[in-house]
């Protein structure tokens, strides 16, 4: 039997017969969807990521592009890809991350995206259904990542959706890292949404030679956005919030564990450069990746765990 064959096999065999739960194959890539009461969401177990979630009744929160391809290797473009263990390209991470990694042609975001996760567990209540991944490195096989390392994932897919990272240090050294849920949230038109929650937050501006910047108001976004905030005190309090006027919704982030903020549109020019990306889809999404990169970047000693959670939580106004 094929990994893919056999992958499929294992799920239907234990989880085909849980309530609310669909194993599903797109293209060669292996995903479940869980629906209860409340909402349903679906995961891929290539790199854990998230494609969708969505109340009964509301519109989904997470954008997907329809440009996807669905390969082995290739993150989804929408949803929640996981970047680990560094952010964006790996000179633009901390020296303490960038001296770890050997290797010279070090890919975006980290590997974590892109690796095959196994799922462990699926509780499916009525009103809220978790499911666990999990993936390890090993130390000797991994040739970006010599540390032994285990990382699960607890998705709580109900009223709300929570998704909660833990990294396990389970070598003999300290390691340290950056990390983001490169959240793609799906909205009515970029021209309808603002975010409250940043006014006075420094930024360092990415498309202006990482320019130390200081946010003013709401953030809207009428061009190209590319911004690292770090120590969003909003996040941690549950106020920061993606208001969409066009579908009268707000859509709060709480964190814990994450206190960087990036915020991400690529406009009409680099949409037409994206890989997995139509050239207008900018218009229906945004990132709000919460993160902990630059000096929130995360240090782990041996035997130690972090766990990094991010909730969403819809409000029709
Ligand atoms: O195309 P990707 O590797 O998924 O990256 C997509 C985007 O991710 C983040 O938001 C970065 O801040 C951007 O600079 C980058 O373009």
């Amino acid at each position: 039997m094929s990994d893919l064959a056999s992958t499929l096999h294992d799920l239907y065999q234990r989880f085909g017969e849980l309530p609310g739960v669909q194993i599903e194959i797109h293209k060669n890539l292996p995903a479940v969807t869980v629906s209860n009461d409340l909402s349903t969401a679906t995961v891929f177990l290539q790199g854990a990521q998230i494609s969708h979630f969505e109340r009964h009744g509301q519109k989904p929160v997470l954008f997907l592009s329809e440009a996807n391809t669905y390969e082995e290797g290739k993150p989804l473009r929408g949803g929640i890809p996981l970047c680990w263990p560094w952010f964006g390209n790996l000179d633009k991470n901390p020296d303490i991350i960038q001296t770890q990694i050997s290797q010279t042609d070090a890919p975006a975001h980290g590997f974590l995206r892109n690796l095959a996760w196994q799922l462990k567990t699926i509780q499916a209540e009525q009103t809220e259904t978790q499911l666990l991944l999990t993936t390890n490195i090993d130390a000797n096989s991994n040739s970006l990542w010599p540390f032994a390392t285990e990382l699960q994932l607890q998705i709580t897919v109900g009223k709300t959706l929570t998704v909660a990272l833990s990294v396990k240090n389970c070598d003999t050294r300290d390691f340290h890292y950056s990390l983001a849920m490169h959240t793609y949230f799906q909205i009515s038109d970029i021209h309808q949404v603002s975010v409250d929650g940043l006014d006075e937050e420094k930024y360092f501006d990415a498309l202006d030679q990482w320019q130390l910047k200081t946010q003013a108001g709401p953030l809207q976004v009428s061009e190209e956005v590319d911004r690292v905030y770090e120590n969003v005190s909003s996040q941690a309090t549950g106020e920061l919030k993606l208001n969409d006027k066009g579908i009268s919704r707000n859509l709060f982030i709480l964190t814990k564990n994450l206190p960087s903020l990036v915020t991400w549109n690529p406009w009409l020019d680099k949409s037409k450069t994206l890989s997995q990306f139509y050239d207008n889809d900018f218009n229906q999404m945004l990132c709000l990746e919460s993160a902990a990169v630059k000096d929130n970047c995360v240090t782990l000693a041996p035997e130690e765990t972090q766990t990094h959670t991010l909730e969403i939580i819809e409000l029709n106004i």
